[in-house]
């Protein structure tokens, strides 16, 4: 019988503080795998992530790729990305698939065994979620990641400007839409220690005191830092208290540094040290 890990939320935990809280996207955008003398192969591509590997995995808590980029070259991409999974987890770092699931019934419990169900071949630690079909289609994926020690991030408030129409909507209780989404979080995580395994997406671009986080007890993952203008000097003002909990997500800004593996590690390496700055101090 297979071991039970210990719970997504202890787990992160003790790799931020290990590590630090940063998360690196791994996003093989086309432009990216050009700029690092790459074509738009499946071989390039699995260059292109072991770099990223070689320089980082041993380095920060959290991984994230993108799985929209692997699934472009179909099944040769797809096991590019297992390998990732694998060889990010045996450095040390926490996978967070992103791949923004959200579906009913069987199929939601299908996405959450692929991406968190023990046995799977491209099993990380969590994955992103959609709540748009309604939080409480999401249970399966909740109950799998609580069963196997993995976590989910449901998206609340994202990064792009696109969101703002819907998620900044007010709904009949007079909530937006992206705090009910962070209180719907809050009632799966509630008494969970040290924090739960349902975190929330909330973008490192979002308006200060926007959304109340106090109740979540959980992870929010904060993607937007360098490409899209979020930056690390502009969280605590969004995040407050909760920033302990907040996970900063950086792709583009970091992998631009790519190919060089000491280039793209000193600069991971100097945004994590500017991180600790701000969320210490
Ligand atoms: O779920 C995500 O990771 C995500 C949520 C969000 O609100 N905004 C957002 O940009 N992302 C992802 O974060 C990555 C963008 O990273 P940058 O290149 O740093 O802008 C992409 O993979 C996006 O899909």
């Amino acid at each position: 019988m297979t071991a039970v890990q210990a719970a997504f939320g202890q787990r992160l935990g003790e790799a931020i503080a290990a590590r630090g809280p940063l998360c690196v996207g791994i996003d093989p955008h086309p432009a990216l795998l050009h700029a690092w003398g790459l074509e738009e192969t499946p071989a390039a591509l699995e260059r292109f992530a072991m770099t990223v590997l070689e320089a980082v995995a041993a380095e920060v808590a959290v991984l994230k790729p993108q799985s929209a980029f692997f699934e472009t070259y179909g099944s040769r991409g797809v096991a590019v990305l297992e390998r990732v999974v694998a060889e990010a987890r045996q450095a040390g770092a926490l996978v967070v698939h992103d791949v923004k699931r959200g579906d009913i019934g069987s199929t939601m419990t299908a996405y959450a065994n692929a991406y968190l169900g023990d046995g799977s071949p491209l099993a990380g630690d969590a994955m992103t979620v959609s709540p748009y079909l309604g939080y409480g289609s999401l249970a399966p994926a909740v109950g799998i990641a609580s069963q196997t020690g993995r976590g989910v991030f449901v998206l609340a408030r994202t990064s792009n400007p696109e969101a703002v129409g819907l998620q900044r909507s007010a709904t009949s209780e007079g909530r937006t839409v992206a705090q009910s989404v962070v209180d719907a979080a809050a009632e799966s995580n509630a008494g969970a220690e040290p924090m739960g395994h349902v975190g929330v997406v909330a973008g490192a671009t979002i308006r200060p005191g926007e959304l109340d986080f106090s109740g979540l007890n959980g992870p929010i993952l904060a993607p937007g830092l360098g490409a899209q203008g979020g930056t690390v000097h502009g969280l605590r003002s969004m995040f407050g208290s909760a920033l302990p909990h907040v996970v900063p997500a950086v792709a583009r800004d970091l992998l631009r540094h790519g190919p060089d593996v000491r280039e793209l590690r000193t600069a991971t390496r100097r945004m994590s040290e500017d991180l600790a700055a701000a969320v210490g101090g």
